[in-house]
């Protein structure tokens, strides 16, 4: 059934009618003068029987507990809970959504690689950091240091598609040096996906004076001709300042220098870069890193010590940058270096030490799966870039990711070293909303969140970051404190850059106490302490997240704020990437529209019409690429359907201004050979323009997945019934993993939860919240189908609309009119504590019906 987003809303329901609109929204609607009046937060405004599910509000703002001693016996409900972690056991979980990370990374993969050398003369100079990334300007072209000596080079390569580019910074009077990061992918409004931008703050403090280039050398050497304990900590101390290695980080080393590929499962803030930076020093060839984002390259790039040579090479680069870090890496060590995927980058020398950094990624259980990092496989990375040693790095995985990305990877299950998950300076704590109507969870835990803030250890902390899931909370709680005299300021992609550089620049010097921020911001900062205003998508974000909170190695307390309101808003948009088996088969069936012949042709679908045409996310429809038994490109041995290739602006428009067209291809061989090809829609056509300077100009939009035809699949149903099984999998794995709490007893055993978690296989034993059915339901679906009669839909949408989610076919914009959407800061369904499969189920029956009356 094709879909129609033309229709408009309905604003009929079978539900009994409330006193007052839901869709008013409560939050935003600004008051007429900037307000110098306390800002208020929403009151009791909304009756709906969605609150019914929740019970009425109790007396509390929210259940917030401490304990009353270490043994944390006696829980106080009325002051802040601080617990260090490990103090309290049990479960905790967040609603699992997955994450829209995914950008369609053809053949040039969507990570980053980064290259260290052998260093053998080391020769330290003052010369500036390539860490020192300026906002607003262009990646620098991957230059070498040349402080290094002869040897040693350090490139890192993004293969991401991000299209913001770094550079040093020149100036160095500011405190603080900024750059620009874009640290993920984040859920933004309904469900639309953003890539955070973020800036990153390199403070002026020093970790300790570095010994001179002698000793330093002779450390080297020392440690080269016998890596025991006792030269890699000198080494350590030499290179880096540091005494001591910490938990995890020697034994790290010494695998990897013994050329054992390892899995190395450390806490965020840890150290788990020391773990390949020793090693690079050390061995005699490359080191590559391969990170999925470039803002987490650039991070390592900067914590590299001068005597590492190092630069970045992404995809983001012009074909002359890249070739100039190539030549820097001849000139050098590092040998050739292609755009492309990974793979294609190394083929022509060896590789010492691979570092998969954020190694989760390689599985795609994991809450943050790449598709480019699926292609990381040890037999492929052997193979071609005959790399000896393999370390992979994470913080946050499962059990059964980390049994995935082993497997992947080849690494042996005794070459593990896993430390705790969670920094012991980290003091979480959490509170409750409890049952709660719609409006008044939201009021009350501003209410909830001020206390907190004007509360010891609150009161007296100089830096801390509240971390809210929408921009639009982060403006309204930063302007909620600053009335109520904390000084605060709100920080997301929507503010511009110099903006977003001031307000960092004022927390980092204490002149603000409070950023109320979106994910992006943190990166880079070492002092501060952390809330949570929203609940963070699942509990591998939440670890992730906290883990930016005392870095510095002091406590650090870490707040959650846990309501059902954006529970069941995550749980919705858990469902906003699924797609039916049949729109699976009609993509597969434009994928493959060609004939036979047609294989050696470059092939493209533009991306926002196939999005709207199947009512497929744009991020997810690289998954159909992707499926290691389907779509892999790379496999040896495995069917191959497709080769991917680099992303494009297919659709080309010419305008002429002089001469008539025709007259003009007469004349020019270009213009003639481009006009044959104008009837074209997709693919791309390559022509030198500037030799028709002044007589047209172009336009190139549209852009489009592009690949070739390896084979055309025999049997389309089999495979689309094989991709959309492997897509539900991989949607229950995010959809049936935490679904809450249950009561604040639970709620206390948050670093028991954690630990349990990710121990175990993802898969939480917390009950879902959900309920199986609605008495309304039924006769509100059939309501709407009236009332929207002229528009077509699938159950699928018909529970998205339930749930308050749009999708590319049923934009919010259009669908949120309806009377099953509620307008808060984000808006929610009616029907979003509804099991999303029974209203479905619902949807389906109701749709039979109303089709069969149709017709009838
Ligand atoms: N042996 C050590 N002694 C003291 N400080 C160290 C040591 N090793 C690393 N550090 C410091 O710890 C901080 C965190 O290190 P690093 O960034 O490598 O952590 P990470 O585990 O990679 O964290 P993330 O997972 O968040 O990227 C850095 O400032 C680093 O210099």
């Amino acid at each position: 059934m094709d879909s129609d987003s033309d229709s408009g809303g309905s604003h009929i329901s079978a539900t009994p009618p409330r006193n007052s609109s839901p869709r008013q929204n409560v939050f935003l609607s600004k008051p007429k003068k900037p307000p110098r009046e306390v800002t208020k937060p929403p009151s009791d405004r909304i009756e709906d029987d969605f609150s019914d599910k929740f019970g009425p509000p109790s007396a509390l703002l929210f259940q917030i507990c401490r304990p009353s001693s270490p043994n944390h016996q006696g829980l106080t409900l009325n002051s802040i809970d601080t617990l260090p972690a490990g103090y309290f056991a049990k479960s905790t979980s967040f609603s699992k959504l997955q994450r829209a990370s995914l950008s369609f990374e053809s053949s040039e993969a969507s990570s980053a690689a980064t290259v260290l050398p052998k260093v053998d003369n080391l020769c330290v100079t003052k010369k500036k950091h390539l860490n020192l990334i300026r906002a607003n300007e262009p990646l620098p072209p991957a230059k070498l240091r040349k402080n290094i000596g002869s040897e040693g080079n350090f490139v890192k390569m993004n293969l991401n598609r991000n299209k913001k580019r770094f550079t040093n910074r020149k100036g160095q009077k500011s405190r603080f040096n900024y750059r620009r990061s874009k640290r993920r992918v984040k859920s933004k409004g309904e469900g639309e996906v953003e890539m955070e931008e973020g800036f990153v703050v390199e403070g002026t403090q020093e970790k300790k004076p570095r010994k001179n280039n002698h000793s330093i050398e002779e450390a080297v050497s020392a440690a080269k001709y016998d890596p025991s304990d006792e030269n890699l900590v000198r080494l350590l101390n030499e290179m880096f300042g540091y005494e001591s290695f910490r938990d995890g980080q020697l034994e790290t080393i010494k695998m990897v220098l013994d050329g054992k590929s390892t899995m190395l499962v450390l806490p965020t803030g840890a150290g788990k870069t020391m773990c390949y930076q020793i090693p690079a020093v050390l061995l005699r060839g490359i080191t590559v890193v391969v990170s999925p984002l470039l803002a987490l390259m650039i991070d390592q790039l900067k914590q590299l010590p001068s005597a590492i040579p190092g630069s970045v090479l992404c995809s983001s680069q012009t074909p002359q940058e890249a070739a100039q870090t190539l030549r820097l890496v001849q000139d050098g060590v590092i040998k050739v270096l292609e755009r492309g995927f990974l793979v294609n980058f190394f083929m022509e020398f060896s590789v010492s030490l691979l570092v998969v950094d954020e190694a989760h990624c390689v599985s795609e259980w994991s809450h943050n799966f790449r598709p480019s990092y699926m292609r990381l496989r040890a037999s492929l990375l052997r193979a071609r870039l005959h790399v000896g040693c393999i370390l992979a790095m994470t913080a946050t995985v499962t059990t059964s990711t980390l049994n995935a990305v082993m497997s992947a990877l080849e690494i042996p299950s005794t070459n593990l070293i896993q430390k705790s998950i969670l920094r012991d300076n980290l003091l979480l704590s959490v509170s409750l909303s409890g049952n709660r109507q719609v409006a008044t969870v939201i009021s009350y835990r501003m209410k909830a969140l001020l206390k907190l803030i004007k509360s010891s250890p609150f009161t007296e902390l100089h830096s801390i970051i509240i971390y809210c899931k929408f921009q639009s909370e982060t403006d309204i709680i930063s302007r909620y404190l600053c009335d109520n005299n904390i000084s605060a300021k709100s920080y997301h992609s929507a503010i511009p850059s110099r903006e977003r550089c001031h307000i960092q620049e004022l927390f980092c010097s204490n002149k603000i106490k409070v950023v109320v921020a979106t994910v992006a911001f943190g990166m880079g900062l070492d002092k501060r302490d952390v809330i949570h205003y929203s609940l963070p998508e699942s509990l591998e974000e939440y670890v992730q997240e906290i883990g930016r909170a005392g870095r510095d190695g002091r406590m650090s307390y870490c707040h959650l704020f846990f309501d059902d309101v954006t529970y069941f808003k995550l749980r919705s948009l858990m469902y906003s990437e699924g797609v039916d088996e049949y729109a699976i088969n009609k993509f597969l069936c434009q994928v493959f529209a060609s004939d036979v012949n047609s294989q050696e042709k470059i092939h493209s679908i533009i991306k926002e019409s196939a999005s709207r045409r199947y009512d497929m996310k744009e991020e997810v429809l690289p998954f159909y690429f992707c499926d290691a038994d389907t779509f892999n490109t790379v496999g040896v041995g495995e069917v191959q359907y497709l080769r991917l290739l680099p992303q494009l602006n297919v659709t080309c428009s010419l305008n002429f201004y002089k001469t008539s067209p025709l007259l003009l291809a007469e004349k020019d061989i270009v213009v003639s050979a481009i006009l044959k090809k104008s009837e074209a829609k997709q693919g791309q056509y390559v022509f030198d323009i500037s030799v028709l300077k002044g007589e047209i100009t172009y336009e190139v939009k549209d852009p489009a997945f592009c690949y070739s035809i390896v084979k055309i699949p025999e049997d389309f149903c089999s495979l689309s019934t094989h991709l959309t099984k492997w897509l539900l999998q991989v949607e229950r794995s995010k959809s049936g993993k935490p679904q809450g709490f249950h009561s604040p007893q639970q709620m206390l055993c948050l670093q028991r939860e954690i630990l349990g978690y990710f121990k175990g296989d993802g898969l939480h034993h917390v009950p879902s919240k959900t309920n199986q059915s609605s008495p309304f339901l039924r006769a509100d679906i059939k309501v709407f189908l009236q009332s929207n009669s002229q528009a077509k839909f699938t159950p699928r949408a018909i529970a998205r609309i339930m749930h308050g989610i749009g999708s590319p076919a049923y934009p919010s914009a259009t669908w949120a009119k309806t009377h099953f959407w509620y307008k808060l800061l984000f808006t929610i369904g009616r029907y979003t504590h509804v099991d999303f499969q029974a209203i479905m189920e619902a949807a389906k029956a109701e749709l039979m019906n109303f089709v069969g009356k149709d017709i009838g």
